[in-house]
Parts: C-alpha cells; sequence; structure tokens
C-alpha cells in the first residue's frame, strides 16, 4: 500500500501525550487524565493523538490505549518498539496509525531512529503483520537515504523523520546541516511515494524551520507542548503549537 500524501499549504499536528502519563504516574493519582488531554487536545487543534506504549510503561500504559481507542475523534498514532508483544498488542487494538521506532529500557527518550536496513527482514515482517490488521504503518527513523529506501522496500507508506539532532543541535553550521539533512531527507521520501512526518525534540522556536519544509505532512511534537502548558494552559499550548505550524507552512506557499 502507497500512500501519496497531497503536499499542500497545511500541516498535521500529532499531539504526543505520553508526558501527560508522567506527570499522573509521578503519584500514582488518576490525574491529569491522558484521555481528557487527548480529548481537549483534538478540540485545540490536534489532528492526531501520538501514544509511546513502553515495553517498561515508564508513562502511558495498556490500559490508557485501550481506553483511549474508542473515543477518539481524529485518529491515534500509537509508537511501539518492533516486539512480539507490542505487536500482537496493535493489531488487538488496531489504532489507526502505528509507528515503529527503536526502544532501549535505558534510554531516557528515544535515543535515534529505527535501523531498518540493519534489521530489514524483521521490520517487513512487522510492517506486513500491522498492514495486514489494517494499521497503516509509519518508520521512525533518521533522515538518512539507506534507511529511507529500507523503509520503501520494507513495505511502509510513512516515515517520520527523527529531528533530535537537529534539536540537540547547538552551533548555528550544525543546525544548518541538521536542517538541510531533513530537507533531504523530506524529499527522499517523496520521491518514493512515501507520506514523510518529522518529530523529536520540537518545539515553540525550533518548529518553524521543520514546519517550513513543503511536503512534510505531520508533526509529533510531544514534551514541549506539556511543559508549555505548565504556564499557558494545555488547550493554549496545543492551538500555539498549531497555529506556529500553520504559519511557517503557510508563509512558504506561494
Ligand atoms: C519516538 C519519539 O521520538 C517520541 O515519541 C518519544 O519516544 C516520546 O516518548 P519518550 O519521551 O518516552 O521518549
Ligand atoms: N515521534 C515524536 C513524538 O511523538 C514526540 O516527541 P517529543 O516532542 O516528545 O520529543
Amino acid at each position: 500500500m502507497s500512500y501519496l500524501h497531497p503536499a499542500g499549504p497545511t500541516i498535521e499536528l500529532g499531539v504526543n501525550i505520553d508526558h501527560v502519563a508522567t506527570l499522573r504516574n509521578a503519584r500514582g493519582t488518576t490525574y491529569p487524565d491522558p484521555i481528557q488531554a487527548a480529548l481537549l487536545a483534538e478540540e485545540s487543534g490536534a489532528d492526531a493523538i501520538t501514544l509511546h506504549l513502553r515495553e517498561d510503561r515508564r508513562h502511558i500504559k495498556d490500559a490508557d490505549v485501550r481506553a483511549m481507542r474508542p473515543l477518539l475523534k481524529t485518529r491515534m498514532n500509537l509508537e511501539s518498539a518492533v516486539t512480539t508483544e507490542m505487536l500482537d498488542f496493535a493489531c488487538e487494538i488496531k489504532p489507526q496509525d502505528v509507528c515503529l521506532v527503536p526502544e532501549r529500557r535505558a534510554e531516557v527518550t528515544t535515543e535515534g531512529g529505527l535501523d531498518v536496513a540493519g534489521n530489514f527482514a524483521v521490520v517487513k515482517a512487522a510492517v506486513a503483520q500491522l498492514q495486514q490488521a489494517g494499521i497503516r504503518v509509519s518508520l521512525f527513523i533518521d533522515p538518512d537515504e539507506a534507511q529511507i529506501q529500507a523503509a520503501a522496500e520494507a513495505g511502509a507508506p510513512v516515515i517520520e523523520l527523527h529531528t533530535g539532532r537537529y534539536a540537540e543541535a547547538v552551533a548555528p553550521q550544525e543546525l544548518q546541516d541538521e536542517l538541510e539533512r531533513i530537507r533531504s531527507g523530506v524529499r527522499a521520501g517523496v520521491a518514493r511515494g512515501l507520506k514523510v512526518n518529522a518529530g523529536h525534540g520540537l518545539h515553540y522556536t525550533n518548529v518553524q524551520a521543520i514546519a517550513a519544509i513543503p511536503n512534510i505532512a505531520e508533526l509529533n511534537i510531544g514534551h514541549a507542548i506539556v511543559a508549555q502548558a505548565v504556564f499557558d494552559g494545555w488547550r493554549k499550548a496545543v492551538s500555539d503549537m498549531k497555529a506556529i505550524m500553520l504559519q511557517a507552512r503557510l508563509g512558504t506557499v506561494k
């Protein structure tokens, strides 16, 4: 299945609610409720809700995913590792989207992209299993031509380019180099008929340059929105991010 996302003047926001669950889990309370966060995010401009069910369940729990799936009005983008446990769970839940990500229990957050090229047979089989269940599959990869090619060959209709190195860049030249890597990755993905998303480490002052890249279909952003919500409130944090993204994109659409 190939997905040709119409490159257009708009760009979608997937709000990742992992760290609403982090705050809830800090005290073992029922609040703040990730489901309430998801529904309010949808009312505030989110085009999708992203959540990462990690093997160690440090934030999102299985019960969150089960309860949320029938309640969302937009679409669920479930992030998961390429493991039998997670693939079987995803096929049971049947979110609209699954984004396959690398995972190490010891990591603070996702460190790099999925090595599709180096684990081709396993990833290709995972893509097939999820698509058989009617799920659209995205692969979370570095903006690297070999990984993009492998993702296309593995049958994934969507890729999500890891923007972590861009987000962590400090020197101006490094920032430009990483931004160009992402631009080049977008071109490579679109040339292969893929829907190209991006995410990781994006916030209110670094998202503009990414959102301005034509043909990026969707940005998945979480940590920065949850952090901003501490000061501005959840609805405003979401709607402000969406407005910034659209302004950046529309500012470039001639
Ligand atoms: C794949 C990715 O970059 C994010 O979704 C990240 O995994 C969010 O979850 P953590 O903050 O637990 O890493
Ligand atoms: N795939 C990226 C994502 O869902 C959110 O990442 P972050 O904004 O929390 O770094």
